[in-house]
């Protein structure tokens, strides 16, 4: 299995880390158009193999994307991340020229990858990668869900003093301060978490979990990368092992939970063939309200790509 990682940054060498550590696959090739860097990168990234005791090779190349021909799956990391006082709508005109551009020269090479996206901001990133492509929804989706609900899942653990591993919980909508996490489908270790801590903790925890990209780009003055890029590979691994896992995922919906055409993220089972199925998820009035909201967002910003687009 072969899989291309589009950005050697902080994201996308993260991600070809772990995918070699974990020995999610045999070869991972980390492209960038800053010339050595990707080389530089993946060459580190091997000279630790013998430490982390792998064997995945990682090959890095400057712009040269007849190396990553016949990908399963391409990851496409590139692009600015936002600084202090930025939100990640403010990226979208540097980042959807990048985006559509490399999803052009990845096609062009590996025609049946599943693409997953990570640039921001995510929801219409993913919109520009599906224009591009034309590939089908089920083959091209972004990470963001993962890593929103594992901060989640994190500040859980810490107000609870329980592992994180005990944490179970759904979130769902746009990549944004919309995001929706959902307290109701929260559980410890089977438990309701409404039963192990009180509302206004968990109001607050919510909240943190809105903005907890916000809180690391204030804190390191550009955005997170450990948690983003083990999200994107795990995204990976359950597709390219086909493990069938149940993951939230910014998908095209089609009609499901009434919204057509806007890329949100949703509950979907992931395997060999990218999205298997979209969840429905029954929700309440007030879940549903907070969902339509941020869909909302997200599809003014898609209004503002389709400018970008017909310019
Ligand atoms: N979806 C998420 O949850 C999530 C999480 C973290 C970061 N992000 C986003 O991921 C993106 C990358 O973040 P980062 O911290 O790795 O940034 P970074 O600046 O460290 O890395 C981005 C890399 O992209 C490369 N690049 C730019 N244009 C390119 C092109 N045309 N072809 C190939 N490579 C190109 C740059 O040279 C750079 O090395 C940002 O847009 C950021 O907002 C998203
Ligand atoms: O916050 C950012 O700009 C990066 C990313 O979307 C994140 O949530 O960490």
């Amino acid at each position: 299995m072969k899989v291309t990682v589009v950005g050697a940054g902080n994201v996308g060498a993260t991600c070809a880390d772990v995918l070699a550590y974990r020995e999610v696959v045999n070869e991972v090739i980390l492209v960038d158009i800053k010339e050595g860097l990707a080389e530089g990168k993946a060459l580190d990234i091997w000279e630790k193999a013998p430490i982390n005791v792998y064997d995945t090779r990682t090959v890095g190349v400057s712009n040269d994307y007849s190396k990553t021909a016949g990908s399963d799956v391409v990851v496409i990391t590139s692009g600015l991340p936002r600084k202090p006082g930025m939100s990640r709508d403010d990226l979208i005109e540097t980042n959807a020229g990048i985006v559509k551009s490399v999803t052009e020269n990845v096609i062009k090479y590996s025609p049946e990858a599943i693409v997953i996206i990570v640039s921001n901001p995510l929801d219409v990133m993913t919109y520009q990668a599906h224009l591009t492509s034309k590939f089908p929804r089920s083959k091209v989706m972004g990470m963001a869900g993962i890593l929103d609900t594992a901060r989640y899942r994190a500040f859980l653990a810490e107000a609870l003093n329980v592992s994180p591993k005990e944490i179970q919980a759904v979130l769902m909508g746009g990549h944004g301060d919309t995001m929706v996490p959902l307290p109701r489908y929260t559980t410890v270790a089977g438990i309701p978490v409404t039963e192990l801590i009180d509302s206004e903790k968990l109001d607050a925890i919510v909240q943190r979990t809105k903005t907890g990209g916000g809180e690391l780009v204030k804190l390191m003055g550009t955005s997170a990368w450990y948690a983003p890029g083990a999200a994107a590979a795990q995204m990976v691994e359950a597709i390219v092992k086909d493990q069938r896992r149940v993951f939230p995922v910014c998908v095209k919906l089609e009609g499901e939970y009434g919204i057509d055409n806007c890329y949100l993220g949703v509950p979907v089972i992931l395997g060999k063939n990218g999205i298997e199925k979209v969840i429905e998820l029954e929700l309440n009035e007030d879940e549903m309200a907070m969902l339509k909201e941020s869909e909302g967002h997200v599809r003014e910003v898609m209004s503002v790509l389709d400018k970008l687009n017909n310019k």
